[in-house]
């Protein structure tokens, strides 16, 4: 019988304290019911009082399987719990559950409270009463739990104690300012359970200063916690918490998790694990991080030839699970470190099938080396491979020539006296038998300056014949510069990363001394790939 694990999620609360992030009510409430879906088990929506976003999530809660829990402190010395307003606003959130958070370090109660231990511990005592008293599930985060045990063990046990007997469900134990290694932890948490604090209502909540939230996590559980905090993505204050994203599979597919634990997450929702992630990042418009492990685009990634020859034969052999388990898909790219078992998977995948002995593979394989060693770079660029392949084969489809291109940059005075800037772009294109002619401007609808590439990017897409309709979804998502030679000699490769409404995204490179030639050329790729694509 396999011991049940409580998952509980604070994506919308820690998570809403990393740098820069800030999440709408709205989309507080896409990631929550994300959330239920892949299965966790308790949902942190925030702090109710704290800022008008939480207070209104509340307001308008989703209906959730999971249970959805407020967050809140301790109450304030010298006030009752019942009299405490920031305890107030968390109770009147009318969640089935509210967490939380409490001093359990001296120092902390001495200089961040400046208040008396047997205060402390009293105030956790009444807090927590008072969440049973009213009806609901109470949760305490032990804050810098790991720091004040290694500083004054007979207290930091006292302050968990308190909330243990006061009646708290789950008593979370927190690494919060992320420093402790995994070691500790587990020694820690195994002696907290010989304390006489039952395994069964511990919990765990790591943050990653160390890169270890995720092996501390596991740490607590290999010692008997059975609760796991943690957020989408590792999202969290400084360098995050620990990383859902990584937890879940490894508790479901790992030895001796997947043997001894069962948690809320379902095979089949596991697989929605990386579509999960990179909603996140869709919408905290950030580029998914390619080498997170499990759901990055680069953890099934096989560059070197050696590991895609094998690859071939059995994707065990440089695989530590099966991609789709996750949700993940296995990439070949092609670059200067591949032999021709990349290359003929590679155009396998693009539709383009080669016979093993066929001389244009050498070609194609040469023309990657030789086009890498002046700035080009494919493992990234896949669509640009693509076309270079078919170029390679015969099998590239004229399309549309660009006969010529103008960009101009102006900066100028608006009629509010203000300096702005403003790019406008010509193209000239034969397609269909016709020389068309397009101007654009680089300003959006909002007036602001998008810059020359923008410009190029919608004069060319103008007035391209029976093509523009196919280009209607099309829109540019990333743009990476990078000058790959210093000095006299700097050559500038410019990736470009596009998306349209069919959910695809593909990047493609250009290489000139010149940027606007540069992202010319990628953009042209992206353009191209689009087409044959949609042709077919
Ligand atoms: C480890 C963690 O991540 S815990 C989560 C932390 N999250 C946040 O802080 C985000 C939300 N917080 C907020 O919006 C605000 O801090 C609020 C609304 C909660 C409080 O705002 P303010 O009343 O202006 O207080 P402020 O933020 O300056 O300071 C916190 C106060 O709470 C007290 N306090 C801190 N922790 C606790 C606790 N566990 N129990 C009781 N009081 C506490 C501090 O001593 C301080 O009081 P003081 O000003 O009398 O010294
Ligand atoms: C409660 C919390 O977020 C921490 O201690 O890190």
């Amino acid at each position: 019988m396999k011991t049940r694990l409580s998952l509980y999620d604070t994506t919308l609360r820690d998570g809403q304290q990393t740098q820069g992030v800030q999440f709408s009510t709205e989309e507080k409430q896409i990631i929550a019911k994300s959330l239920d879906a892949l299965g966790v088990d308790y949902i942190e929506g925030g702090w109710p009082g704290a800022n008008p976003t939480d207070s209104a999530f509340f307001d308008e809660a989703p209906k959730t399987r999971a249970v959805l829990t407020a967050f809140g402190m301790t109450k304030r010395n010298g006030m009752s719990a019942e009299n405490d307003d920031v305890l107030a606003a968390v109770i009147n959130a009318n969640t089935q559950s509210i967490c939380l958070v409490g001093k359990t370090h001296e120092f902390h109660v001495t200089t961040a409270l400046g208040i008396t231990l047997p205060e402390n511990t009293s105030n956790i005592a009444k807090s927590v009463a008072h969440i049973v008293a009213v009806g609901r599930e109470a949760l305490f985060d032990a804050e810098h739990f790991f720091d004040g045990y290694k500083a004054n063990p007979v207290y930091a046990l006292e302050a968990i104690r308190a909330a243990y007997d006061a009646g708290a469900r789950w008593i979370v134990l927190c690494d919060t300012n992320g420093g402790t290694l995994p070691s500790e932890v587990g020694r820690i948490t195994g002696e907290v359970i010989a304390s006489g604090i039952d395994g069964a209502r511990l919990g765990i909540h790591t943050h990653n200063d160390t890169e270890n939230a995720v092996a501390c996590t596991l740490a607590a559980v290999d010692a008997g916690a059975r609760q796991i905090q943690g957020t989408l993505n590792g999202l969290g204050e400084r360098c995050g918490n620990a990383n859902l994203t990584a937890l879940i599979p490894i508790l479901k597919l790992k030895e001796p998790y997947a043997s001894l634990y069962e948690t809320g997450v379902s095979d089949a929702a596991l697989e929605t694990l990386t579509r999960t992630s990179r909603m996140l990042d869709e919408i905290l418009n950030r580029v998914p991080l390619r080498q997170a492990g499990f759901v990055g685009s680069s953890a099934f990634a096989h560059k070197a030839g050696l590991h895609a020859s094998a690859i071939l034969k059995d994707p065990s052999t440089y695989e530590h699970i099966i991609p789709s388990l996750v949700g993940n898909t296995r990439i070949i790219p092609m670059s200067n470190q591949a032999g021709q078992s990349n290359l003929r998977r590679r155009l396998g995948e693009a539709g383009l099938v080669v016979a093993k002995d066929d001389p244009a593979l050498a070609l194609i394989l040469d023309e990657v080396k030789a086009r890498e060693g002046i700035g080009y770079s494919y493992d990234t660029a896949q669509a640009s491979f693509e076309l270079l392949a078919r170029k390679a084969l015969g099998q590239m489809p004229e399309l549309f020539e660009v006969k010529r291109y103008r960009v101009t940059v102006e900066r100028r005075k608006n009629k509010y006296d203000q300096m702005i800037s403003l790019s406008e772009a010509v193209v000239v294109v034969k397609v269909d038998g016709e020389k068309r002619l397009s101007v654009s401007e680089s300003m959006d609808e909002t007036g602001s300056d998008r810059g020359p590439v923008n410009a190029l990017s919608k004069a060319l897409v103008k007035d391209l014949g029976q093509y523009s309709v196919l280009l209607e979804d099309m829109r540019l998502v990333d743009f990476k510069v990078r000058i790959t030679q210093g000095g006299t000699e700097a050559v500038t490769r410019v990736i470009i990363d596009s998306q349209d409404g069919q959910g695809r995204r593909w990047s493609t490179v250009g290489v000139s001394a010149n940027i606007v030639d540069a992202s010319f050329e990628a953009l042209l790729d992206a353009i191209r790939w689009k087409l044959i694509r949609d042709k077919r």
